[in-house]
């Protein structure tokens, strides 16, 4: 629980006719955190954003704004504005008519608009820009402006849809630094929807990761990536082996587990209370898993696999393998550490790793 959340998912649902878009999201949103929303294409993000700007009213459940409901009220009664992929600049005004656009619909008078929007175009660097056409503005620019018509309004929460996903990657990473330097410097809350990791892991305090309507897991980057939930988190963070057992004996500082393949040891976890037998699942993630020749003597957990195929990135390469069992293993390692033993398709090798590299998913 958060000491003063700005905002509070309480147990919200969301059905279109019979289909459930949005499950029970129940979560709240520090004033001034920078939140992720991340997931695959239909797990519901945009829908939970547009319930959070009024877009949508939840089925069950509410969502408050500073503890008051917010759900059932009209859109221009919040003070959420969005930038949404899009841009949906008005392409027939400047750029400073466009910033201006929203304290025009607000009535604020002429003077005050023109200073206000030549404030957020300068703290955007765009001032130089003032009078072009939006048409004369390259993407990164319009990303300013349409950052700067958000921003004019001083919401006290953003709401961001994909708005990089247009961009190249070179500027997409640019984009990110502005966005996130921006949003501590002034403090605001911003709600950020991505299916990209990159783009939630490099710039939100915490990520929610989603999967067909319901939240998978809560937590800072650091968190899920250590401490994946479960085996879908595991598995989209792309990186982790998952392997699935039984608790065969349970000390205090290491637990041994039984699988298909044979027993390994794990550093018994702190958090996580089970019993002899039952069954456990637990995630090692690719970089702590290594690579040696069969008969290499090794005293930690091992399993022999096949190598299937490798895939070379820069200073790293993964190398896919499978067990005799059929299950796939991924191995991340620098080409240096690959040197040393043959990885061609079709050749065995001994995958090995260290029981603290272990991590028991707590929520299988
Ligand atoms: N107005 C609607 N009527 C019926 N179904 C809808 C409606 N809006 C969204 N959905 C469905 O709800 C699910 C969640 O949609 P949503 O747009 O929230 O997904 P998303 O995670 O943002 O996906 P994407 O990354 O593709 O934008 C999808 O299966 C979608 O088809």
């Amino acid at each position: 629980m958060l000491d003063t959340p700005i905002v509070h998912f309480d147990n919200v649902v969301k059905k279109f006719g019979s289909f459930t878009a949005v499950e029970k999201a129940d979560f709240q949103i520090a004033r001034g955190e920078f939140l992720a929303i991340m997931g695959s294409s239909g797990c519901g993000k945009t829908t939970t954003l547009r319930m959070l700007a009024g877009l949508e009213d939840p089925t069950e459940g509410n969502i408050l704004l500073d503890g008051k409901k917010i759900n059932g009220k009209p859109t221009w009664e919040r003070d959420t504005p969005m930038v949404w992929q899009s841009l949906a600049l008005f392409p027939f005004l400047t750029v400073q008519e466009n910033v201006e656009f929203s304290l025009k619909m607000r009535k604020v008078p002429k003077g005050e608009r023109r200073e206000r929007a030549r404030k957020w175009l300068d703290r955007l660097g765009i001032l130089e820009f003032a009078d072009r056409n939006i048409s004369q503005l390259s993407g990164g620019q319009r990303q300013r402006v349409a950052l700067a018509r958000s921003l004019v309004t001083e919401p006290k929460i953003l709401l961001l849809d994909e708005p990089l996903s247009a961009l190249d990657a070179h500027l997409k990473v640019r984009m990110q630094s502005v966005l996130s330097g921006l949003q501590k410097d002034l403090g605001i809350t911003f709600v950020y929807v991505t299916h990209s990791m990159s783009e939630a892991f490099s710039m939100a305090d915490r990520v929610v990761i989603m999967s067909r309507g319901k939240i998978e897991q809560i937590g800072t980057p650091e968190e899920i990536y250590r401490e994946p939930r479960n085996r879908f988190v595991a598995g989209f963070l792309g990186s982790s082996n998952v392997f699935d057992g039984r608790l065969k004996s349970s000390g205090n500082e290491v637990w041994q587990i039984e699988t298909e393949h044979s027993s390994f040891n794990l550093k018994a976890p702190s958090e996580v209370q089970k019993t002899d037998g039952s069954p456990v699942a637990f995630a090692v993630s690719s970089e702590n898993m290594s690579l040696a020749t069969i008969g290499t003597p090794w005293a930690g957990n091992s399993i022999e696999a096949t190598v299937v195929g490798g895939e070379f990135a820069g200073a790293s390469a993964t190398v896919f393998l499978e067990t005799d069992q059929g299950q796939e293993l991924k191995v991340q390692k620098g080409h240096d550490e690959l040197k040393t033993v043959d990885i061609r398709a079709g050749q065995k090798l001994l995958v090995h790793w260290l029981p603290e590299h272990c991590h028991v998913l707590p929520g299988e």
